[in-house]
């Protein structure tokens, strides 16, 4: 099965090649990262909710190609052959996601028919639509195949920071109890590191470190209502972005304290999360392309201290690939039919199957 994932950080396509052991065990037999092609995450970026019809067709046809030359290159890395492949369980581009809009609704595009066909191989994808259609918030999907991955006989938390961070809760014993997201990952360091340095982010934090943190900035941050509400909960990239933060911000703060602040403000979320709904857990495990920002990575692990931080690289996982495979584990189930049990995490009403078949 390949798995391909292209998150809210609009990088690009990370795509797994992964084989299943009877059990669903999964082991990744090659895997590449496809950048978008210039331009396009910018388009991507520019999608609002009043975009016109015509620029959001035009988006979901020519990501699929782009996905298919991602399969193409991922084949041609693994020498992977046509036939030996399962599927492929696209998750597709999220333009929108909105479930506490009435009727609640989200947006992945990407189209699947279209990759099907450039690929020859069946294709799954619109895996959040039937959550939400069962009265689910549609997302986190992850706790789901954290607990495949890194279920264990102790009370886990997994973390993924991707553009939005979200954590789940592993029972002793491996049980997805609960997930949810917690708020900012990359998104708003990424913002602002692209506004001030014209880079595509902030190298491990660096600038960051060279700044320092301004606490009246992020207490009056961290009162956003969405950080103390209950689980299920999950958000659209956009609701914290630089408008979000213009809100709280003066106009005399440094850049540089700014990107302090905003580390400490995905580390801060995030740790007060796992203090409230993660359950005591006995270690943490981080994942996503934020597992990779080693001044995030410190900021975390000495918040959580004595508990420990974990990458997923050091359980044998490749921390930016975790989402790819847990894709590929979605469309092994979607193909197998399997009911999925999401009542405790995105609030779903009854265990459903996720994701639709095209066939080749
Ligand atoms: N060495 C690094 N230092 C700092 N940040 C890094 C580093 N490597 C990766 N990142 C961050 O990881 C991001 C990409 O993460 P990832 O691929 O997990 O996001 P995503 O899949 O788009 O997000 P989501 O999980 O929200 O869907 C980059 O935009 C960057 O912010
Ligand atoms: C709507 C949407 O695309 N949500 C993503 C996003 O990226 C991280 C976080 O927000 C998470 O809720 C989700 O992705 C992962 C894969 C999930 O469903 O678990």
């Amino acid at each position: 099965m390949i798995g391909l994932m292209s998150g809210t950080s609009l990088d690009g396509v990370d795509a797994a090649l992964v084989d299943f052991d009877a059990d669903g065990q999964p082991a990744l037999a090659g895997h590449i990262h496809h950048a978008y092609p210039s331009g396009l995450a910018d388009q991507l970026r520019a999608v609002h909710g009043d975009s016109p019809l015509r620029t959001v067709l035009m988006l979901d046809a020519r990501l699929a190609e782009v996905y298919a030359d991602t399969v193409s290159a991922l084949r041609s890395a693994t020498g992977a052959a046509r036939g030996s492949v399962d599927g492929i369980a696209l998750h597709g581009q999220t333009l929108w996601h909105a479930p506490a809009a009435d009727p609640p609704v989200t947006c992945q595009i990407g189209d699947p028919s279209r990759l099907a066909e450039a690929t020859g191989i069946r294709v799954i994808a619109d895996f959040r639509q039937r959550d939400l259609a069962a009265g689910g918030e549609g997302a986190p999907l992850a706790p789901l195949f954290h607990a495949a991955l890194f279920g264990c006989d102790h009370r886990r938390c997994v973390v993924n920071i991707g553009g939005v961070a979200n954590v789940s809760v592993l029972a002793a014993g491996g049980q997805a109890l609960g997930g949810f997201d917690t708020g900012p990952g990359n998104t708003l360091m990424d913002a602002w590191t692209r506004r001030h340095l014209g880079a595509a982010f902030d190298q491990d934090g660096r600038w960051a470190a060279s700044g320092s943190v301004d606490q009246g900035l992020l207490e009056a941050l961290l009162a956003d209502p969405y950080f103390r509400r209950p689980p299920p909960k999950s958000i659209d990239v956009r609701s914290f972005d630089l408008a979000w933060l213009a809100r709280y911000r003066g106009t005399s703060e440094r850049p540089a304290d700014i990107q302090a602040t905003l580390l400490a403000l995905t580390a801060e979320s995030l740790c007060a999360a796992i203090d409230e709904w993660g359950g005591a857990p006995e270690d943490v495990v981080v994942t996503g392309g934020g597992a990779l920002n080693a001044g995030l990575r410190r900021a975390i692990a000495g918040r959580l201290a004595p508990c420990p931080l974990r990458t997923g690289d050091e359980l044998g996982v490749p921390a930016s690939l975790v989402e790819a495979i847990g894709f590929a584990w979605l469309g092994r189930a979607a193909l197998r039919r399997d009911r999925l049990d999401l009542a405790s995490i995105t609030g779903a009403r009854r265990p459903v199957p996720l994701g639709g078949i095209y066939p080749a």
